[in-house]
């Protein structure tokens, strides 16, 4: 069934497992991703980028976020899984409202570059919108180092514990991430992979709410290899540990958002069936093995997670 994003969450906090938050941009990889929630039985929270909404509706985000409720409620109204639909990192009002407007089942309000007061008073105003058509709502404290959202914010400002809790009191958001040491992309580490669990566990101390952990793809080596094989250079590439990932669910994360690692697996599985497969032009064969890995790392994922068996 199309579920609020909401209910999936407060069960993962009471039961301290996490659900993956995947990002698509097209039909593949929500096959792909649907497949793996079918086989581990698992709930899943599908999202899409302000840009996958403006890339799907071929420049009118109202058009695309039409499309990605359309497309996911027709996977969720003919399964037993719980699936979800949430914009991720919302910024732009236009983007944000009409998120809410297509049907989506939650939306973030990413104010996390704003002082701390603007953050309020803006994630306030969308809360007070979104709880009025039933659509929860994700914010953010803290910057990621890295690009975020596509500007690059060198600095990562990592949340302050005590912020997060007056701040969720002011806001009433349903989920709030937490900034605790990781960064968009593939590149999340210059040296040895850390992440701050002491500020982790003060703001579930102090919060008790469900908690998202941006920037939580591993860069899966086994797909670093294989699209290495095939021409990619992923050199330097460095992913948030699955120890690590683990300790952050132990400690109270409920929604991982993964992107990266779906991206690197399907491009793996593209250049090698392309190179190994110089006449074939048949898109449903071409993209089978792209299908395919990151229907791996997908369930990988959701066995890691704890959410397997959860549906
Ligand atoms: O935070 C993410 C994705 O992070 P990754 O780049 O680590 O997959 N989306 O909001
Ligand atoms: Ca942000
Ligand atoms: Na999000
Ligand atoms: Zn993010």
């Amino acid at each position: 069934p199309y579920v609020n994003t909401k209910d999936i969450l407060e069960k993962a906090n009471k039961e301290y497992y996490a659900v993956a938050a995947f990002n698509i941009n097209n039909l593949e990889f929500l096959q792909a991703i649907v497949e793996g929630g079918i086989e581990k039985k698992s709930p899943l929270i599908i999202e899409t980028s302000e840009g996958a909404m403006k890339y799907a509706g071929m420049g009118d985000p109202l058009r695309g976020a039409s499309l990605f409720v359309k497309m996911v409620r027709e996977f969720a109204d003919s399964l037993d899984i719980p699936i979800a639909l949430h914009l991720d990192h919302g910024k732009n009002f236009k983007y944000i409202i009409s998120a809410i407007k297509a049907g989506y089942s939650s939306v973030m309000i990413d104010a996390s570059d704003k002082p701390l007061e603007e953050n309020i008073k803006t994630t306030k105003d969308i809360v007070r919108i979104a709880h009025a058509a039933g659509v929860s709502v994700e914010a953010e404290l803290g910057k990621l180092a890295g690009i975020e959202d596509n500007v690059a914010s060198s600095e990562s400002v990592l949340v302050n514990p005590d912020e997060a809790k007056y701040f969720v009191e002011e806001t009433q958001v349903d989920f709030l991430a937490p900034a605790i040491g990781t960064s968009h992309g593939a590149f999340k580490f210059k040296g040895e992979a850390k992440l701050d669990f002491d500020r982790l566990k003060k703001v579930k101390e102090l919060t008790k709410m469900p908690l998202v952990l941006h920037g939580a793809s591993s860069v899966v080596q086994e797909m670093v290899e294989i699209a290495e094989n095939y021409g990619a250079d992923f050199g330097g590439s460095k992913g948030v540990p699955s120890d690590i990932l683990k300790e952050t669910v132990r400690l109270g994360i409920n929604k991982v958002n993964t992107d990266t690692d779906l991206r690197m697996a399907f491009v793996a599985g593209l250049r090698e069936f392309l190179h190994n497969n110089p006449k074939e032009f048949d898109p449903r064969k071409y993209m089978d093995t792209a299908k395919a890995y990151v229907k791996k790392v997908v369930s990988d994922r959701l066995e890691l997670l704890g959410s397997a068996n959860k549906a």
